[in-house]
């Protein structure tokens, strides 16, 4: 049998980034390897995971962040360095010997790897939380000012409102766990590095995923449109700094400026840098859709941020802006599967319920909640990835 091993640990470090042929086949190895690791730890093992590398491992990403080390690797030329260099970067003095102490964990769990006694060299992961672009660390961080506190508060909230699902968007298991009882957004809103850091994982996992053009052709929304500037093709709700109307205008870079609108909340309009030819507006969309008649209205990841109620006011909003027959609608969200709802989908239905009372949804609960608001589902379409699916619908 130790041959066996051997064989087996062999093949699995022959594995690298390199090894696919694609971003699908990746995704697939990826959660063949989760599984693999459950099936091959102890039940304390598992444990222990759980309960002691988490909050370390999570505590010494935050304290390098915190001493800028990452960013200062990279502008140093990135390499091999010795915890002495480490030192010399980190933008606060620290013992060596802490630093040593975290830097041996990280390279543990192969953040960075450890080449020599105290020397150590970047992964691509520790590479990416040093570099902006990435929004690696800004995601991280998100998780230190909001999901890690109320990921926490969970189990007393569920107990205090018995055992019910969630559904309040004020006075909710986040209000809980905030210092000062804000929800979500109302937490981002006083804290405007909060909000940076949200928007940049937000920005990571939009960038993630199958671009929302390559799933329905533009070309078809323009085909029969009308394009003003009163009368756009395609208005983004909640659409952050603008990535995924970015994507239509890259697919179409022919349309008329105008044609395309982002809407979001004002803090986060004034850090969109979209092209000059879209139009970037601050919009609540709890209010009435200012813009009347545009051929489509998206929103993507923005229905599974509210529950049934909220999220039915925001469709009606935008139904009474819509013209029958001529306008749709396209709602890109996790459509969860009646069985084996992956890694990815499971976490964000949990996580939208610690953070917000809301919850991703079966394509019963899409029926119900867009039916009940006046629309009726023409397609679905789903993503390679097999994370979200497109919802094509229009007013019934
Ligand atoms: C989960 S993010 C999704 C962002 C973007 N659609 C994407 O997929 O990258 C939800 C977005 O809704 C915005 N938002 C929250 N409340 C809003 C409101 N009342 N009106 C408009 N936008 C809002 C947030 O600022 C955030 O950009």
């Amino acid at each position: 049998m130790a041959s066996d091993s051997q064989k087996i640990i062999d093949i699995l470090e022959g594995v690298n980034h390199a090894s696919f042929a694609n971003e699908v086949e990746r995704l697939r190895v990826r959660a063949a390897a989760r599984k693999l690791l459950a099936k091959v730890e102890s039940p304390y093992e598992r444990a222990w995971g759980f309960c002691f590398e988490h909050p370390v491992v999570f505590a010494a990403l935050q304290t390098s962040i915190d001493l800028g080390l990452w960013a200062a690797w990279n502008a140093a030329g990135g390499g091999d360095k010795t915890i002495d260099d480490l030192v010399k970067l980190a933008k606060h003095d620290i013992q060596p010997n802490l630093l040593r102490r975290l830097f041996r964990l990280l390279a543990a769990f192969n953040v960075v790897e450890e080449v020599g006694v105290d020397t150590f060299k970047p992964t691509p992961f520790s590479a990416a939380i040093g570099d902006e672009n990435t929004k690696v660390r800004a995601s991280l961080e998100a998780a230190n000012n909001q999901y890690i506190l109320a990921g926490h508060n969970l189990p007393k909230y569920l107990a205090k409102i018995g055992y019910q699902e969630p559904t309040a968007a004020e006075n909710n298991n986040h209000s809980g766990s905030d210092p000062d009882g804000l929800n979500f957004f109302g937490r981002l809103q006083k804290s405007p590095k909060f909000y940076e850091d949200f928007t940049g994982h937000m920005e990571a996992w939009t960038t993630w995923k199958t671009p929302w053009t390559k799933l329905y052709d533009p070309k078809k929304l323009i085909e029969g449109a009308t394009i003003t500037e009163s009368a756009p093709l395609v208005v983004d709700l909640g659409g952050n700094t603008g990535i995924d109307i970015s994507h239509v205008l890259a697919a179409k870079p022919d349309l008329p400026a105008g044609a395309l609108v982002l809407q979001d909340l004002p803090e986060i309009i004034a850090r969109a840098k979209v092209d000059p030819k879209i139009t970037a507006t601050a919009h609540d969309f709890f209010l009435p859709q200012p813009v009347k008649g545009s051929r489509a209205y998206f929103m993507h990841a923005v229905l599974h941020d509210w529950a049934d109620d909220k999220a039915t006011e925001l469709l009606n909003n935008t139904r009474e802006a819509m013209v029958k027959g001529y306008s749709k609608l396209f709602v890109y969200d996790i459509v969860l599967p009646p069985q084996g709802a992956s890694i990815s989908q499971t976490t964000m239905d949990v996580e939208m319920m610690s953070l917000l009372s809301a919850n991703e949804r079966t394509k019963d609960q899409w029926e119900k909640l867009l039916t009940g608001a006046g629309f009726k589902i023409v397609n679905y379409h789903p993503d390679p990835q097999e994370y979200e699916m497109l919802i094509e619908a229009e007013i019934a």
